[in-house]
C-alpha cells in the first residue's frame, strides 16, 4: 500500500485532496505546524521520519500582491521548499506531485498556453512558482507538475468569496475585464490527482510523468465571472447589496495592484485530457457547484 504524504491540508486543494486520496493509500496529512515550508532544512528530516511513496505538494505562498514585498519568503515557500521536497524524492524513488500556476506566463500569447510556449513570470509570486517547477526538474525526481488557474473552493479564500462579500457590503463594483482565464474548482483538480496517481500506482508508467494544464474548459474574465456570481446569488436567492447594472468592466489597468496579472491566463488542457482519458468540465458547472456548497446549505 502507498503511504501518501499531504502539506498544506488546510488550502483550498490540501483540503480536498485529503478526501479524494483516502482510498489511495495510507495518507499522512501535513498541516503548516507539522512540515513548515518556510524552512526547507527541516523538510527532509519529515519525510525521512515518514517515508512516503508519494508527496503531493498543494502548500504554497499564495498571497499574490503580498508578495511583491515578501519575495524572500515566497521563494522559500514555493520553490526552495519544493527543491528540497524534490531531491529527497530523487534519493528516496518516491513521486512528488506539484501544483504551478497560469502566472508563470506573461500572458500577451492571443490563444491557450500550451505546456512547452515560454514562460515569463511578471509578478514575485509567478517567477517564485516558476523556479519551484525549475527546481523539480532539475532534481531527476519522479514527478508531476500540475498547472492550474483561478482556484475556487468551498474551504479556504478565493475570489468569489471576496466578490460576493464586496457585493453584499457595496452598491457599486468595478471588476477587471481585460484578464481571461478559467475558474477552476480545487475538487475537480483534486480528483484528478486521485486519477492520475491512481494510474502511476497501477502502471509505473514514467511516459505519465511531466508539466501538464488543469484548468475548467471555457474562459471568461474576472468581470464575466462576477456576472456569473451575481446570476447564481439570484437563482439560489442570496440577497446582495450590488445590483448587476452596477457592476462595471474596467480595464487592469484602472485596478492598480501590486503585482502585475496577466491578460491572458488560458491554459490549453489537451496534453491531460489526452494523455489520461479526461475530459475537463466547463467552468460554469465548478462555480455553481461550489456556489452552492457554500450559500445553499
Ligand atoms: N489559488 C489559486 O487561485 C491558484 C493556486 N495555484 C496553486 O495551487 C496550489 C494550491 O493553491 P490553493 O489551495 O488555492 O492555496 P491556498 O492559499 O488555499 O492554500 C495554501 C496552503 O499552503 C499553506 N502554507 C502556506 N505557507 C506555508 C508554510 N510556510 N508552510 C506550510 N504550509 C504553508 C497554507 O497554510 P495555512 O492554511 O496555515 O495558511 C495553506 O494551507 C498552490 O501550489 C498554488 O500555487 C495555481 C493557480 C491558481
Ligand atoms: C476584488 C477585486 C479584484 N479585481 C481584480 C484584481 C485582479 O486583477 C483580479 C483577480 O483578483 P485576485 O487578487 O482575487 O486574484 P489573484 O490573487 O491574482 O488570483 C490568482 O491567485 C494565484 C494564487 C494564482 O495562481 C492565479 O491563478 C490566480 O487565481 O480581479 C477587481 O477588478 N475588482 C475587485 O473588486
Ligand atoms: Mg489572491
Amino acid at each position: 500500500m502507498s503511504r501518501i504524504l499531504i502539506t498544506g491540508i488546510n488550502g483550498q486543494l490540501g483540503f480536498e485532496l485529503r478526501r479524494s486520496l483516502a482510498m489511495l493509500g495510507e495518507c499522512i496529512c501535513l498541516d503548516r505546524q507539522q512540515l513548515d515550508l518556510s524552512r526547507p532544512a527541516g523538510i527532509a528530516a519529515v519525510l525521512d521520519q515518514t517515508q512516503p511513496d508519494i508527496i503531493v505538494n498543494p502548500a504554497a505562498y499564495t498571497a499574490v500582491d503580498k508578495a511583491e514585498s515578501e519575495a524572500q519568503l515566497a521563494h522559500t515557500v514555493n520553490a526552495a521548499a519544493p527543491a528540497a521536497m524534490a531531491d529527497w524524492a530523487a534519493a528516496n524513488n518516491a513521486l512528488l506531485l506539484h501544483y504551478s500556476t497560469d502566472y508563470v506566463f506573461d500572458g500577451d500569447k492571443a490563444s491557450p498556453y500550451a505546456e512547452d510556449d515560454a514562460t515569463n513570470p511578471q509578478s514575485v509570486y509567478g517567477l517564485s512558482k516558476w523556479q519551484g517547477e525549475q527546481a523539480i526538474l532539475t532534481s531527476g525526481a519522479d514527478h508531476i507538475i500540475l498547472r492550474t488557474s483561478w482556484v475556487v473552493g468551498a474551504h479556504g479564500g478565493n475570489f468569489l468569496k471576496t466578490i460576493i462579500r464586496l457585493a453584499r457590503e457595496r452598491d457599486s463594483l468595478n471588476v477587471v475585464a481585460d484578464q481571461i482565464g478559467a475558474p477552476t474548482p480545487a475538487a475537480l483538480i483534486a480528483d484528478i490527482s486521485a486519477h492520475i496517481i491512481k494510474q502511476w500506482q497501477t502502471s509505473q508508467d514514467k511516459t505519465l510523468l511531466g508539466t501538464y494544464h488543469l484548468t475548467s474548459s471555457g474562459s471568461t474574465s474576472w468581470h464575466g465571472y462576477t456576472e456569473f456570481l451575481l446570476a447564481l446569488a439570484e437563482r439560489y436567492g442570496v440577497a446582495l447589496q450590488l445590483k448587476p447594472e452596477n457592476l462595471h468592466a474596467i480595464p487592469g489597468s484602472a485596478y492598480p495592484t501590486p503585482a502585475k496579472r496577466p491578460g491572458n491566463s488560458r491554459l490549453n488542457c489537451s496534453k491531460i485530457e489526452g494523455n489520461f482519458g479526461l475530459i475537463m468540465p466547463a467552468w460554469q458547472s465548478g462555480v455553481e457547484q461550489v456556489f452552492q456548497q457554500i450559500f445553499n446549505s
